[in-house]
């Protein structure tokens, strides 16, 4: 069976600014992940990732280059379809991001959202099976306040992941928390991805979860390049 790749880039520039400000960041980014990959990308700070990540995620326009994300091209699109692009994708912050008044269902509730046609039943019994997978059976009904940074951030991949999406971006999910937790998280990612067949694009500082990756990418001074040797 031959897997089509969930996301390719090609000949991509980006430059913020404009006039005499211009700056460019990104510099011919070529770039393909096959479906049900999972992709890690490391760097200096201010190399690039996350603007790259955004780019993927039809967070911000590309504006030049070709960018297919599931066959989609993105370059150029319109807000409509940058719009309609996001609801394939799951999204996971350092900042989890989780509404502070509503509880940890109800935030993994608003992930099945963007299916509208979807009965508030089972919404709830979808959400709720999620948290489970994520270890918090036992924590439905807190708010945000009442949790940990790794509880949270275990909330917010299930919400990211409540719906199945095809790609899921990851930036920086474990940079708020310790060892243990942030080694949670990413071993639920992992094997939640795994089973669900999504693909995820994850930048990290973090070399400790470096593992769960199926391939990694460099990315400095705008440049994606291949890992560097490693330091041991
Ligand atoms: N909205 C923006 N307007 C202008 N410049 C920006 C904007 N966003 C990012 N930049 C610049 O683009 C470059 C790349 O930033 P980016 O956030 O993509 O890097 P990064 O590799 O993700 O960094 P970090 O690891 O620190 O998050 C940096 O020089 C940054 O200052």
């Amino acid at each position: 069976m031959t897997q089509n790749p969930a996301i390719i880039v090609q000949q991509v520039d980006h430059y913020f600014g404009s006039g005499q400000l211009q700056k460019q960041v990104l510099f011919d980014i070529n770039l393909q992940i096959e479906s049900g990959e999972i992709v890690i990308m490391t760097g200096p700070s201010g190399s690039g990732k996350t603007t790259l990540l955004t780019l993927i995620g039809s967070l911000r326009s590309a504006q030049s280059g070709s960018l297919k994300i599931l066959g989609q091209e993105l370059c150029q699109a319109s807000r409509d379809t940058l719009t309609q692009a996001r609801r394939n994708n799951g999204y996971i912050f350092q900042a989890h991001n989780l509404h502070g008044s509503l509880t940890a269902l109800e935030n993994v509730q608003m992930g099945l959202e963007v299916h509208g046609s979807m009965l508030k039943a089972e919404r709830h019994e979808r959400a709720a099976e999620m948290l489970k997978k994520v270890g918090l059976e036992d924590r439905l009904h807190y708010l945000p306040s009442g949790l940990s940074g790794g509880q949270k951030q275990r909330v917010a991949i299930a919400r990211a992941l409540v719906s199945h999406p095809k790609i899921v971006l990851a930036d920086e999910p474990t940079a708020a928390l310790d060892k243990k937790s942030g080694r949670d998280v990413v071993d639920i990612m992992h094997d939640l991805a795994k089973q669900q067949g999504c693909t995820i694009l994850l930048v990290t500082h973090d070399n400790r979860i470096l593992d769960i990756a199926d391939r990694i990418i460099y990315m400095e001074d705008g440049r994606l390049s291949k890992q560097p040797e490693a330091v041991s």
